[in-house]
């Protein structure tokens, strides 16, 4: 669908591209030409990423950090303008699980709010910054959610977090448009990945809630979101800035595309959910 080497040239940070969605899209990339850097917390998942990834060439760094820590993702990004630059950000890097909202500690919030919102805004500026003061322009994409225009019920510190960075983008393409930057963002529909069946549909068949209620009949596919954050991060079309993107099949037009159905659920389906949910966790942590 696109040509060969079109992003030939191109230096692209993928946060959380060790996993899920992030790897698939910076696989797309790579393969067309560009170098890529990804980020998360478990350096191992992105070393093994990486190798695999390059297994027939091109270029991927990886940096382990948590990107709530502001000093860190300065760090990394001095460090990645110190040895050739950016041309593209995708943020892509995110923390969710489901549970009712009375149920939540602030810690609980926090651990959402401040991946999503407070890290996402720490890499956006701490990349925009040095392309402003080194006068190149850039292109920023970040993976919101359907729920940042109708509310996310069960979800609610992803919504509102996710929200943020949907104004964090349209805020920017026209504080930043005169310095040649841009900022689009990409609003999917359910794509499985193991990151999120497990925190969002625990113990349920991925996608299987999706397929059955999607006017189209099935989830989305990762080759779907590759070519839209492809053709979004290329020169293809610089004019477009300050754009939220849907891509759900209609799922969000025609059910509202969200949780609100696990109103339903009792003490007992919570209660099993979160024991799934932190069982990844404290897994995932293990590796960190
Ligand atoms: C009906 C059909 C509709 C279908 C619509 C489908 C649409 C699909 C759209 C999907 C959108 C997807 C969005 C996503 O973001 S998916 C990404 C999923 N991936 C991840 O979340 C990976 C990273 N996640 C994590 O690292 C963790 O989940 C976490 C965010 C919790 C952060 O980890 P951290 O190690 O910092 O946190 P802790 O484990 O120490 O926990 C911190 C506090 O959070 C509390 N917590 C954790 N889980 C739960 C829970 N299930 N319920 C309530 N509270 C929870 C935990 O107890 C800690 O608080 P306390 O110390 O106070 O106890
Ligand atoms: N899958 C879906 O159906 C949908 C997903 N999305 C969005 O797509 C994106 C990718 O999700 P998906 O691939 O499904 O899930 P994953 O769990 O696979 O991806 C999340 C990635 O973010 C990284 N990450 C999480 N917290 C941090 C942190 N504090 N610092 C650095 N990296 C972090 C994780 O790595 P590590 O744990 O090693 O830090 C992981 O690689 C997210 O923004 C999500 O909200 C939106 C709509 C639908």
């Amino acid at each position: 669908m696109f040509s060969d080497g079109l992003f030939d040239g191109k230096r692209i940070l993928v946060t959380g591209g060790g996993t899920g969605l992030g790897r698939a899209m910076a696989e797309r990339l790579l393969a067309l030409g560009a170098d890529i850097v990804i980020c998360g917390r478990r350096e191992n998942v992105l070393q093994a990423a990486a190798k695999e990834m390059t297994a027939k060439g091109g270029r991927v760094d990886c940096y382990g950090l948590d990107i709530r820590n502001a000093q860190a993702v300065d760090e990394m990004v001095a460090d990645i303008f110190a040895t050739g630059g950016l041309t593209g950000l995708l943020n892509n890097a995110a923390g969710n699980f489901i549970a009712r909202t009375e149920d939540l500690s602030p810690k609980g919030f926090d651990a959402v709010a401040n991946i999503v919102m407070h890290g996402t805004f720490y890499v956006t500026q701490a990349v925009g910054k040095r392309w402003i003061a080194a006068g190149q322009g850039g292109s920023v994409l970040s993976i919101v959610v359907t729920w940042v225009r109708n509310g996310g019920p069960f979800v609610t510190p992803s919504a509102m977090s996710k929200a943020a960075v949907a104004a964090m983008t349209k805020s920017l393409a026209a504080e930043w448009g005169r310095y040649g930057v841009r900022l689009n963002a990409v609003a999917p529909g359910e794509i499985p990945t193991e990151g999120m069946s497990k925190r969002l549909n625990p113990g349920e068949t991925p996608g299987a809630r999706t397929a059955a209620r999607n006017p189209m009949g099935r989830v989305g596919t990762m080759e779907e979101l590759q070519n839209l954050a492809a053709f979004l991060l290329s020169d293809g079309c610089p004019w477009l800035t300050g754009e939220v993107i849907a891509m759900d099949g209609a799922q969000a037009l025609a059910t509202g595309g969200n949780f609100y159905e696990l109103r339903e659920w009792g003490d007992a389906e919570w209660k099993a959910a979160r024991e799934r949910i932190e069982a990844v966790n404290a897994k995932d942590r293990k590796e960190r």
